[in-house]
């Protein structure tokens, strides 16, 4: 009797460990999961996705009067070198992008796609100096010194493509 109970509590508690192991490949691996207490920032939503357009009336055009989007007015903002308009889409927006000034970030993208094309993506974090610090000590690089002020009025850096697997990434403080 004594063994047979012995062989089911050795069974059960294989079948524990065999799951625990089971959570652990299915949790997150980063450190800065949010299931992890010591994160001091986390991701929000996905604030935008930025195209590069060589011609910004002609693109307004496409999503106002052939999809029926509501788009906004073209704004510029030198600082970032660049044109904006953004289409309303409900759950996110797009922003077109064009060059603006002979230093625009975005004229060697425009240069190699000519016809334009999906510049960036932007996604809303609730710190973005604890995400800085965070980044740089991951070696994730960080694309200006400080946060500039973006297209909504609020802080945003952008980090490298080549350490986003080919994307670049715009954090915006929510
Ligand atoms: C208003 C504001 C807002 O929304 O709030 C904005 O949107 S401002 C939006 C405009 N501002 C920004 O984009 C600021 C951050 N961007 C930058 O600092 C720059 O554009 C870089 C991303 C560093 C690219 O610089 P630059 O064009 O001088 O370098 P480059 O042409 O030599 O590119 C270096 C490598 O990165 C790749 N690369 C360049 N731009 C890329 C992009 N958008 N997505 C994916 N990869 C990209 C190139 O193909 C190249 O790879 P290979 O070496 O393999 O060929």
């Amino acid at each position: 009797m004594a063994a047979s109970v012995g062989r089911v509590v050795a069974g059960l508690l294989t079948r524990l460990q065999t799951s625990a192991a089971t959570t652990r490949t299915l949790l997150p691996s980063s450190s800065c999961s949010q299931n992890i207490p010591s994160c001091l920032w986390k991701l929000g939503r996905l604030n935008h996705v930025a195209i590069v357009v060589p011609d910004l009336e002609k693109a307004l055009s496409l999503y106002k009067d052939v999809l029926g989007a509501q788009v906004s007015e073209a704004v510029a903002l030198p600082e970032h070198g660049v044109y904006t308009v953004f289409v309303e889409l409900g759950n996110t927006k797009l922003e077109l992008l064009h060059p603006l000034g002979e230093k625009s970030p975005i004229a060697s993208f425009l240069e190699k796609n000519k016809t334009g094309g999906m510049h960036h993506i932007c996604i809303e974090v609730d710190d973005i100096k604890a995400a800085m610090t965070e980044l740089k000590k991951k070696k994730i690089r960080i694309l200006s010194e400080e946060p500039k002020i973006g297209a909504h009025g609020k802080p945003v850096i952008f980090l490298h493509p080549k350490d986003c697997h080919g994307v670049l990434v715009e954090l915006e403080q929510a």
